[in-house]
């Protein structure tokens, strides 16, 4: 039996019931299908997948084509899993009338339940006006990735009382503009749980802590299947890269060593058919 789809008030639902939840990323159909055979309610199909999937150094080179090319992948691998799109930078922060297009193509193209979107307050009225026009928003503040480069990089935030003050009353001010949900990224865990206890929509952490409503990990950080670095808020349940590289080199051996194919991976034809194509052979 499939997994019933979450809902945005089913994850409402979740958190007054103190039910927690997961969400992990995916960018292909593979591995869309391996989600949606778990019990993990949600999916984001994030802009990561620059660094992860592309080699960028960082998720802004990401385009809007390239977002809705892995979209499409993922909702046709996993029809019983919410699917959250990412918008990418410089997909929304132009106007309200662009962030609507862009939202629009990752829901009707992309095929997605919803966007998600970087920022507090410069963001506030654009949220708004999404909801207003029947975009189901999820938000995401603390480290936001697209804008890293203007607080020093890939750093913890809301460490200092201005900040983390800062934090939550855009937290405050994202649910009152209509978001259905809150991704908090690299912030301390006691300033989740304040913002997490503030607001009545489900919060999802990342380097957050345990107090969030839920957590969304990357998916290849969490298998092992992403070298470049691993962030102290990665768990990795599994080494996918060392068994990969392990089968590769095994099957490197058996082509080396005439052990594959074997006559099981082969195919044949009769003595007779092969004596007669010899003798066709022969006679020219
Ligand atoms: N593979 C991957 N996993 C991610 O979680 C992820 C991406 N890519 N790309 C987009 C952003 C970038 N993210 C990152 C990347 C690095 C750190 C990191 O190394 N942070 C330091 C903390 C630095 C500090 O002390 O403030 C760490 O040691 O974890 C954190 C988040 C999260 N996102
Ligand atoms: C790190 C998560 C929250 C994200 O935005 C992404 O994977 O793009
Ligand atoms: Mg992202």
């Amino acid at each position: 039996m499939p997994k019933e789809k979450v809902t945005t008030t089913k994850l409402r639902e979740m958190k007054k019931d103190g039910q927690k939840f997961a969400m992990v990323t995916a960018y292909d159909y593979p591995t869309a299908q391996l989600v949606d055979q778990s019990e993990i309610e949600m999916i984001l199909v994030g802009d990561s997948l620059g660094m992860v999937m592309l080699g960028y150094d960082s998720t802004v080179p990401v385009t809007m084509d390239e977002m809705i090319h892995h979209i499409k992948a993922v909702v046709r691998g996993a029809p019983h899993t919410f699917v959250v799109g990412d918008l990418p930078f410089g997909s929304y922060n132009v106007s309200v009338e662009q962030a609507i297009e862009n939202s629009t193509r990752i829901l009707k193209e992309g095929g997605a339940d919803c966007v998600k979107l970087e920022g507090g307050f410069p963001v506030v009225e654009t949220v708004r006006a999404l909801v207003r026009a029947g975009i189901p928003v999820m938000g995401h503040i603390g480290l936001t990735p697209q804008t890293a480069s203007q607080v020093g990089g890939f750093k913890v935030q809301g460490k200092d009382a201005d900040t983390a003050k800062r934090l939550l009353e855009e937290a405050v001010a994202l649910e009152e503009a209509g978001i259905f949900s809150l991704v908090l990224e690299c912030i301390p865990a006691e300033l989740a749980k304040l913002i997490t206890e503030r607001i009545s929509v489900p919060t999802i952490g990342i380097g957050a802590g345990v107090h969030c409503d839920g957590q969304v990990l990357v998916f290849h950080d969490m298998l092992g299947l992403f070298q470049r670095f691993v962030p102290k808020f990665v768990k990795q349940y599994a080494n996918l890269g060392s068994i990969i590289k392990q089968a590769l080199n095994e099957f490197h051996a058996e082509v080396v060593e005439e052990q594959f194919p074997e006559l099981n991976h082969s195919f044949s034809i009769s003595e007779e058919v092969l004596a007669a194509i010899k003798g066709t052979t022969e006679g020219r």
